[in-house]
């Protein structure tokens, strides 16, 4: 179906190292081998590994390899393709994907060999995706949710909202066909009630790429307050690492200083930020800038406050600047000092004590419960940007359907939102035609892959 030539490329990673991998695939790559390749025999059995040498055009040995060699549809990408193991080093990895470039095959886009196992119907998108984030997963517990993902533990959700559309279309069309049966009230009943399970699963969908998005991709958690209320010593505590300056000067920490965190699974960035304040000098107003950005940019935000001291003007800034956010935690340290500060009462701030390191866990979990909520580890999915803007159009799209089927508008049109919905949903695991979507998807992915 698609033949696009030959791909090849570096699949080990261009870095020195034992052994390098170079990845070809296509239609008659096989024939490309025997150009190159002297082992004892020349024929080639699927799934075996020769050992021979790599020849150029003037009989020069280019390496001593390992080749092996899958045939079509039996393969990785489902194309005829081999895989040659050549010593590690730099130079000998580029001369013998040169050797494969100058007969015949072109460089691999990025992602391109996943692409045409996606194409040739070895793995759908959401499989695609897991792969990616195989190799992208910094935790255990990010690991797991990729692998799970591969192996197809969490698309029922997937085939639910496929199942729901098929039976709305299925209706449409009898109403299409015989429009002079008058469908009762209770029918539409039963269409609306359809339709708001697919709304909602499509939110559930959404709400679980979120998690996704937070396993894979990380979060930034950003440490804010007025100077010297302890954000450093917390960064420090939290990462458990003496990562940041402390002292007892208001106005140390002058630039962001980041810290990596592993929260039950989630890699966290922690921000220790500059304190805000009215600033004395450029140094200190160029550090408070970074601060506002820092907080703009945050999915959490950390607030600290010192409770050994009363409210002053500057924590009031504080707390204006996190009035209205969902995403913050507010922790009152030095609380093994007096306590002398008041905040309003609406506040449920978290009471902690760097220098006594008590309070460090509750507010790891109640950062942690603030990231995950209701989620369950086997559902949470990992969609990629197009897939989740796919998702969001399928949203509005079920809106339209559901005023279209209130105003009763003529079942030929609603048809037309119906298909487009399912070629939204389609667009999580595949069937895509559109070959703009799809370099969309896998530009991502590393070259080799
Ligand atoms: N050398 C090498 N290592 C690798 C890969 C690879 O392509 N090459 N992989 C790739 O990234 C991963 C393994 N994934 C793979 C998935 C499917 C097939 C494959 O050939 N499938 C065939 C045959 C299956 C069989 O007979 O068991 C098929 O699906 O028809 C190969 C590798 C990780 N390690
Ligand atoms: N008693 C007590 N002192 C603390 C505690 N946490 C931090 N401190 C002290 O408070 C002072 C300021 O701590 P830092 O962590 O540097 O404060 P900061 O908020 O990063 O300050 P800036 O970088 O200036 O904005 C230091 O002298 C710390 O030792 C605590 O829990 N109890
Ligand atoms: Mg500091």
């Amino acid at each position: 179906m698609i033949d696009d030539g030959i791909i090849a490329a570096i699949a080990s990673g261009y870095v020195e190292s034992a052994i390098g991998i170079i990845r070809v695939s296509g239609k008659n790559s096989i024939e490309l081998l025997k150009k190159i390749f002297y082992p004892k025999k020349n024929t080639f059995e699927p799934y075996k590994i020769y050992h021979g040498f790599l020849k150029d055009s003037n009989q020069k040995i280019v390496d001593e390899v390992l080749v092996s060699v899958f045939k079509s549809p039996h393969s990785y990408t489902g194309e005829d393709s081999f895989e040659i193991n050549c010593h590690g080093g730099l130079l000998i990895m580029q001369n013998v994907l040169d050797l494969v470039l100058k007969n015949g095959a072109r460089l691999a886009l990025p992602g391109e060999f996943t692409k045409r196992a996606f194409l040739n119907d070895k793995i759908d998108l959401l499989q695609a995706n897991a792969i990616v984030n195989l190799i992208k997963a910094k935790t255990q517990k990010a690991l797991d949710i990729a692998f799970g993902q591969l192996l197809k533990k969490n698309t029922t959700i997937i085939e639910e909202l496929r199942e729901k559309i098929i039976f709305l279309m299925a209706e449409n069309e009898v109403l299409i066909d015989h429009p002079e049966e008058d469908l009762s009230d209770v029918d539409l009943n039963k269409r609306l009630l359809i339709l708001n399970e697919i709304t909602k699963l499509i939110q559930k969908l959404l709400k679980f790429s979120e998690k996704g998005k937070y396993f894979f991709e990380g979060v930034n958690v950003a440490i804010i307050g007025k100077p010297n209320v302890g954000k450093s010593s917390l960064l420090n505590e939290l990462t458990g690492h003496n990562r940041a300056i402390v002292t007892d000067i208001p106005g140390t920490t002058t630039d962001i200083v980041s810290e990596t965190l592993n929260l039950n699974g989630i890699p966290i960035k922690i921000l220790d930020t500059a304190g805000i304040r009215k600033h004395s000098n450029k140094i200190e107003y160029l550090g408070i800038k970074k601060s506002h950005e820092a907080i703009d940019e945050a999915d959490i935000i950390i607030a600290v406050f010192d409770s050994s001291r009363i409210l002053d003007k500057n924590d009031e800034d504080i707390l204006n600047i996190i009035k209205n956010k969902k995403n913050v935690l507010i922790v009152l340290n030095k609380s093994d000092l007096k306590r002398k500060l008041l905040l309003p009462l609406n506040i449920d701030p978290i009471e902690i004590s760097c220098t006594k390191k008590t309070g460090i866990n509750t507010l790891k979990s109640r950062l942690y419960n603030m990231l995950i909520e209701d989620y369950n580890e086997s559902e949470v999915v990992s969609l990629n940007t197009s897939q989740i803007i796919a998702l969001k159009s399928a949203l509005k799209h079920a809106k339209k359907i559901k005023k279209a089927y209130i105003d009763s508008l003529d079942p030929a049109l609603i048809s037309i939102d119906l298909q487009q919905l399912a070629d939204y949903i389609e667009q999580i695991i595949g069937k895509i035609e559109n070959e703009d979507i799809l370099d969309n998807v896998f530009k991502n992915f590393c070259v080799g892959k």
